[in-house]
C-alpha cells in the first residue's frame, strides 16, 4: 500500500506544526521521519493515522483519499510510545484485543483468534510468554507485544512513534535489527518516527529529514548522509567541523584554508561556510600537502575508532578528526603534537544568516 501526503498543513492555534508537507511513500517501504524535537514528526504520523486532522491538504492510502476518514476506517496499525499495553491483560489478551473487539459479523472465531495470536507471538519471538502480564516483561519485550498487537488486525500500513525510545542502547540495536527483518518478511508499508540519526540510517529504506514543520531532504540513508542538500541536514546527520569564509576567484578562503571551489562558482564573492565530517579530516605525514596544521589537544579511543580534538595553529579554531585505530597506531601521535591535516571532502554552502 502506498501513502501519499499532498500539501498538508497543520496548525495549533497560530503555530504551524506542518507547513505544506508533500511526501510519497512507496508500497512495502520502511521510511523514517527524522528531525529534532518539535520538528513535526509525531504530528505528521498522527495526521497519517487519522488521530489528528489536517487543516489543509490531503492524505491518500492506496490511492484512496482518507483525509476525512477516522482511525478505524484507515486500517492503520500504530505503536505510539504513550499507548501502553493494557496492564490488566496478559500478553495473549493484549495481542488478541483488536480482533476480539471487532463487531460480531467480522470477528474471527475463537480458534482462529487463538491461531492468529500464536502465530504473531512466534513472529515477535514471545511464544513462551503469552500468560505473562506487562509488568512481568522487559521493556523490549513490551515493545514487541505492542507491535504484535498492532499487527494482529492486519493493518494496511504500520506507523511507529519512537518505537524503541525508552530502551537502552543495546536493546534498541537488537530490536532495530529484529524490526528490519520482520519488515522484510511482512513487507507492510511502515513509517517510523525517530530523533536518532543512527536508528534512521540503519533501519530505513528512505529517510525524511524534518525541521520546523518542513521537509529538508528525502533520500536513502546514503544520500542524506553523504550528500546533504543544506547545512541543516549536514549538521543534523552527524558531527561536523564548520569553517566560515568567502569565495574569491573560484577559491574558497576559509580562514587560512584555501581550497578549490570552482564547482560552486555561482557563490563567487559570497560569504560561505565549509562543512567537513571528522572522518574526512585526514592526518597526513607530508606537511607540504596539508590544508592546515593543528595541535592535538585530546585523544579519545572509542571502540574501533579514535577521535582527536585539535586546534588550528593559525586561528585556534577547534577541529575534530576521526581515524580508525590501526591508522592511529601507525601515526604514533600524542597530545601536544603538531600534525598536518588534509580535508578529504569539504561541502560548501552559502553562509546565510539564520532566520
Ligand atoms: N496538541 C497540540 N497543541 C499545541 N501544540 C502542539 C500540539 N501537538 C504538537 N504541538 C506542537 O507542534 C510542534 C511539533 O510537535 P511534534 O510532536 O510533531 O514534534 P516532534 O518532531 O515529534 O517532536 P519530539 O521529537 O519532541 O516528539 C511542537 O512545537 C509542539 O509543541
Amino acid at each position: 500500500m502506498n501513502i501519499h501526503i499532498d500539501q498538508v498543513i497543520k496548525r495549533f492555534g497560530t503555530f504551524h506544526a506542518l507547513n505544506e508537507i508533500s511526501l510519497q511513500i512507496n508500497p512495502g517501504e520502511l521510511v523514517a521521519l527524522l528531525g529534532p524535537s518539535g520538528s513535526g514528526k509525531t504530528t505528521l504520523l498522527r495526521v497519517i493515522a487519522g488521530l489528528e486532522s489536517a487543516d489543509e491538504g490531503e492524505v491518500y492510502i492506496n490511492g484512496d483519499n482518507v483525509t476525512l476518514d477516522d482511525v478505524q476506517k484507515r486500517q492503520v496499525g500504530f505503536v505510539f510510545q504513550h499507548y501502553a499495553l493494557f496492564r490488566h491483560m496478559t500478553v495473549f489478551e493484549n495481542v488478541a484485543f483488536g480482533l476480539r473487539v471487532r463487531p460480531r459479523r467480522i470477528r474471527p472465531a475463537k480458534a482462529e483468534i487463538q491461531a492468529k495470536v500464536s502465530e504473531l507471538l512466534d513472529l515477535v519471538q514471545l511464544r513462551g510468554l503469552s500468560n505473562r502480564y506487562p509488568d512481568q516483561l522487559s521493556g523490549g519485550q513490551r515493545q514487541r507485544v505492542a507491535l504484535a498487537r498492532a499487527l494482529a488486525v492486519e493493518p494496511k500500513v504500520l506507523l511507529l512513534d519512537e518505537p524503541f525510545g525508552a530502551l537502552d542502547t543495546k536493546v534498541r540495536r537488537d530490536l532495530r535489527q529484529w524490526l528490519r527483518k520482520l519488515h522484510d518478511e511482512l513487507a507492510i508499508t511502515t513509517v517510523f518516527v525517530t530523533h536518532d540519526q543512527e536508528e534512521a540510517l540503519e533501519l530505513a529504506d528512505r529517510v525524511v529529514v524534518m525541521n520546523h514543520g518542513k521537509i529538508e531532504q528525502v533520500g536513502t540513508p546514503e544520500e542524506v548522509y553523504q550528500s546533504p542538500l543544506n547545512p541543516f541536514v549536514f549538521d543534523f546527520m552527524g558531527s561536523v567541523n564548520i569553517f566560515h569564509g568567502r569565495i574569491e576567484d573560484g577559491i574558497a578562503k576559509l580562514g587560512s584554508i584555501e581550497v578549490d571551489a570552482s564547482t560552486t562558482k555561482k557563490l563567487d564573492g559570497e560569504a560561505v561556510v565549509g562543512y567537513v565530517r571528522p572522518h574526512d579530516v585526514e592526518i597526513i605525514t607530508q606537511k607540504d600537502e596539508a590544508d592546515l596544521e593543528a595541535k592535538v589537544l585530546h585523544i579519545h579511543p572509542i571502540g574501533p575508532t579514535v577521535r582527536l580534538e585539535l586546534t588550528h595553529v593559525d586561528d585556534k579554531e577547534h577541529i575534530q578528526a576521526e581515524v580508525n585505530r590501526e591508522d592511529y597506531e601507525l601515526l604514533q601521535i600524542k597530545s601536544g603534537d603538531q600534525v598536518a591535516l588534509k580535508l578529504r571532502k569539504l561541502a560548501i554552502f552559502e553562509d546565510k544568516v539564520p532566520s
